[in-house]
């Protein structure tokens, strides 16, 4: 899977990831009508119009990026039904081409390890037949349980493809409460690359591995410190955009081919049609929106993508 991304990303010359982060507030007025309409003014009528919102984006992006990223959070809001949504997301996302990164940020002891790395990545036997459960191509693992806890998502990403990006610097403002850390006199995010480095020689693709790394776009020295100490590790970028995350800094997440990052926006893109930029789409027009922030957003990544 990792090689079909960076593929993808060299064919669509986008380093972009569409974050489908719904609200219920971003939701347009006719689609919230048709879910209670449909549905009821309750959970499932809510999770409906999510659905329905997000197959607009799709529809509106999927041939402009390489890929999605549904944080699991905005659709565990509305319980069972929220995460019918979520996985109906996933499904018309694969359908459309587009590689689904799952946000839902796991990570336990190892048999639960293991069991979320089934439900995410792999598949269970039930009688004697294998079903699927949510079936992301990649997701977003915690490392903070150690090495028992990551292996296990690890071995079932080499029986099915399929790959993860696990959190070493992450983009938030108290991120450095303990990532910045000195241990030994280095950061605790400094050595989480290094062992994310070694899980990524467990399961190499043609020129990364299938393990990756969260590196926030708001720390810039940071990313150019880690792209350096994780040669090999291909890196999921959040926090351009709403978060603050400029092009310009992001250069040195890539490597001197212009590869080995790809960049994620969510608000920006999928309520693109509330900000002051794109107030000529009206609400039934958001998807227009999504799709002229994804333009836009690849235009300015050119400040980035530039071979170092
Ligand atoms: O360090 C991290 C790790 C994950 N995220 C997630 O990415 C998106 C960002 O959304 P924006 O609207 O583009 O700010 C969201 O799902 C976060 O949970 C992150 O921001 N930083």
């Amino acid at each position: 899977m990792i090689n079909k991304l960076i593929q993808r990303i060299i064919k669509l010359e986008a380093p972009i990831v569409v974050g489908l982060d719904p609200m219920l507030s971003y939701v347009p007025q006719h689609l919230l009508a048709q879910g209670y309409k449909e549905k009821g003014e309750n959970l499932e009528g809510a999770a409906e119009a999510i659905w329905l919102y997000n197959k607009g984006i799709i529809d509106a992006i999927y041939d402009l990026v390489p890929a999605v990223k549904p944080q699991i959070a905005m659709y565990e809001q509305f319980g069972i039904e929220g995460l019918k949504a979520y996985t109906k997301t996933i499904d018309y996302a694969k359908q459309k081409g587009l590689i689904v990164i799952g946000d839902v940020k796991r990570g336990d002891i190892g048999s639960t390890s293991a069991a979320y790395a089934t439900g995410h990545l792999g598949k269970v036997t039930i009688g004697d037949k294998d079903y699927r459960g949510f079936d992301e191509d990649f997701i977003t693992v915690n490392p903070y349980l150690g090495s028992d806890g990551i292996i296990p998502f690890i071995d079932v990403c080499k029986q099915e493809k399929k790959g993860l990006f696990i959190l070493v610097k992450t983009s938030n403002p108290s991120s450095g409460e303990f990532q910045d850390q000195l241990i030994k006199e280095r950061p605790l995010y400094e050595l989480v690359g290094e062992q994310v480095a070694k899980w990524g020689d467990l399961f190499m693709g043609d020129s990364y591995s299938y393990i990756g790394a969260v590196v926030g776009a708001t720390y810039p020295e940071i990313g150019k410190e880690l792209r350096k100490l994780m040669p090999k590790t291909f890196i999921l970028v959040p926090g351009y955009g709403a978060q603050g995350g400029k092009a310009e800094d992001l250069k040195y997440y890539f490597d001197k081919d212009g590869l080995g990052a790809i960049i994620n926006s969510s608000r920006g893109i999928i309520a693109a049609y509330k900000q002051p930029k794109y107030e000529a789409y009206k609400e039934e027009a958001y998807a227009d929106a999504s799709r002229q922030a994804v333009l836009d957003m690849k235009e300015d990544l050119k400040k980035a993508w530039v071979k170092n």
